[in-house]
C-alpha cells in the first residue's frame, strides 16, 4: 500500500512546474543539501559518501537541514543521494575519494565490459535505501515543501561507467560514441530502462516531482546530443508517465537540467520535460523568448555570484528576474549548477531573501 503523508502547505513549485501564474517564484538550489552547510558535516561525520546514501535516517535528515534552515524561503526538498547509485545498481564499484570525486576502479574500457554489468537489475532491491530514505523524508517533512526525486541522464552515467570518474577530455566516452556506436546505444538503452523504473519507484516511495541530470550534455555536439542523449530523455519523458499509471500512480511534474546544451533549448522545450533547467551561459531573457510559454525555466544564477557579497547578489536579482518576465510564470528560481562548499549560508539567505523581495514584485 503506498504510504499516507501530511497534505501539502506549500505547493508553489508544483504550480509553477505546471505553468501556473504564482504569487512569486519558487526557490531551490542544486546541491542544497551538501558541503556548505556546517550542520551537513555534523552528520555525514566521517563516514563514507555512499554509506550516508545508504542511510534513510541520515539521509532524510541531510535532505531536510536546508529547508529546515531557510524555513519560509525554501519552495522544496532533493533527496539526498547521488546520481552514481545507478552504476551501482547494475554492478559497478564507485567510491567517493574526499576532495576528488567519484572514482570506478573497473570502468567499462572496450564493449566487451558489457558483459561485466548485471544483465537484470531488481530496481527494488538494489535500490531500496533510496526509497526508504524518500518515504522517510517525506514524513519528517510532514507537508512543508515538496519533495523532489532525480536520476542522472543515461549520457551521463555512461560517460561515468566509461571514464572511470570526472573528466575534463571525455577520451574513452568520446572513443565509444564514435568508435562504437551500435554498443554505446546498447548501454544508453541499458541505462535508460533503469533511470525509468527508479524514477517510478521514488514517485511510489514519495516523490512529487522528478529532475534529470544531464550534467554532461554540453560535452556533446549538437549533432551529438541528438543521437547520444536526446532519445533517451524523450524515452524518460514518455515512459516515466506510462510506468507511473501502470503503478496506479498519477504522474508527476518532470525536469530536464542539461548542462551546457543551450544550443538544444528548442528541442528541450518539446521533450516532453515541463521544466527545462538552464546553466549560466544562458542569457534569461533570450532563453524565456525562446521557451515562449512552452515550459516552465528553472536557474539560472551564476553560482559564483553568491561569493560576490550582498551587493552583488541584489544586483543579480534585481535584473535577472524581469528577464524572466518578472517571475510570477514560467519560472523556478535556482543556480545554474550545484552550490559550492564554501559559499556562506547567510549568503545563501541573502539571495533567497532579495528572489522572495523581488519575485514578488514588492
Ligand atoms: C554529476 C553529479 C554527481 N552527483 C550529482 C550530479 C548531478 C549534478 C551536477 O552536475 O552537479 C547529483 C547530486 N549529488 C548530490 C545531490 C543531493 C541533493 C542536492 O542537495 O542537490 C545531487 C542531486 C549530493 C552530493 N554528491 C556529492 C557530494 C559531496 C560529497 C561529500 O564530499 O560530502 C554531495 C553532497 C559527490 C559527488 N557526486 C558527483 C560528483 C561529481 C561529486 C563530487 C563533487 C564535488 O566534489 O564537488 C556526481
Amino acid at each position: 500500500m503506498p504510504e499516507r503523508f501530511e497534505p501539502l502547505k506549500n505547493d508553489l513549485l508544483l504550480r509553477a512546474a505546471r505553468g501556473e501564474e504564482v504569487e512569486r517564484p519558487p526557490m531551490w538550489v542544486m546541491r542544497q543539501a551538501g558541503r556548505y552547510l556546517p550542520e551537513y558535516h555534523e552528520a555525514k561525520g566521517t563516514r563514507d559518501f555512499f554509506a550516508v546514501c545508504r542511510d534513510p535516517e541520515i539521509a532524510s535528515t541531510i535532505t531536510l537541514q536546508p529547508v529546515e534552515r531557510y524555513a519560509g524561503l525554501l519552495d522544496a526538498a532533493i533527496i539526498f543521494c547521488d546520481i552514481l547509485v545507478i552504476p551501482q545498481a547494475l554492478g559497478m564499484t564507485v567510491e567517493m575519494i574526499d576532495k576528488k570525486g567519484p572514482h570506478f576502479p573497473d570502468p567499462l574500457r572496450v564493449p566487451s565490459d558489457l558483459e561485466k554489468l548485471r544483465a537484470s537489475v531488481d530496481v527494488k532491491e538494489q535500490l531500496g535505501y533510496v526509497f526508504d530514505a524518500i518515504t522517510l523524508a517525506r514524513k519528517k517533512l510532514a507537508g512543508r515543501v515538496p519533495l523532489l526525486g532525480f536520476v542522472g541522464a543515461p549520457w551521463t552515467l555512461m560517460s561515468y561507467m566509461i571514464e572511470g570518474g570526472g573528466s575534463k577530455m571525455f577520451v574513452h566516452a568520446k572513443t565509444w560514441i564514435f568508435k562504437y556506436p551500435t554498443e554505446s546505444k546498447q548501454l544508453l538503452a541499458r541505462i535508460t530502462e533503469v533511470c525509468i523504473e527508479f524514477l517510478a519507484q521514488q514517485v511510489v516511495a514519495g516523490a512529487q516531482m522528478v529532475q534529470v541530470f544531464d550534467s554532461w550534455a554540453g560535452e556533446l555536439t549538437p549533432h551529438d546530443f541528438a543521437i547520444f542523449s536526446l532519445p533517451y530523455l524523450r524515452l524518460i519523458s514518455k515512459r516515466l508517465p506510462e510506468r507511473l499509471r501502470e503503478l496506479g500512480q498519477e504522474p508527476v511534474p518532470m525536469t530536464i537540467f542539461a548542462k551546457g546544451a543551450w544550443y538544444a533549448l528548442d528541442d528541450l522545450c518539446e521533450s516532453g520535460y515541463h521544466v527545462v533547467g538552464l546553466d549560466w551561459l544562458q542569457d534569461p531573457a533570450e532563453a524565456y523568448k525562446i521557451a515562449n510559454g512552452r515550459v516552465t525555466l528553472q536557474g539560472n544564477f551564476d553560482p559564483n555570484i553568491l561569493y560576490g557579497g550582498r551587493e552583488a547578489i541584489t544586483q543579480a536579482v534585481e535584473r535577472t528576474v524581469p528577464a524572466f518576465g518578472g517571475g510570477k510564470k514560467g519560472w523556478i528560481v535556482n543556480l545554474g549548477h550545484g552550490i559550492t562548499p564554501f559559499v556562506d549560508p547567510e549568503d545563501l539567505k541573502w539571495f533567497f531573501e532579495e528572489c522572495h523581495r523581488v519575485g514578488s514584485g514588492v
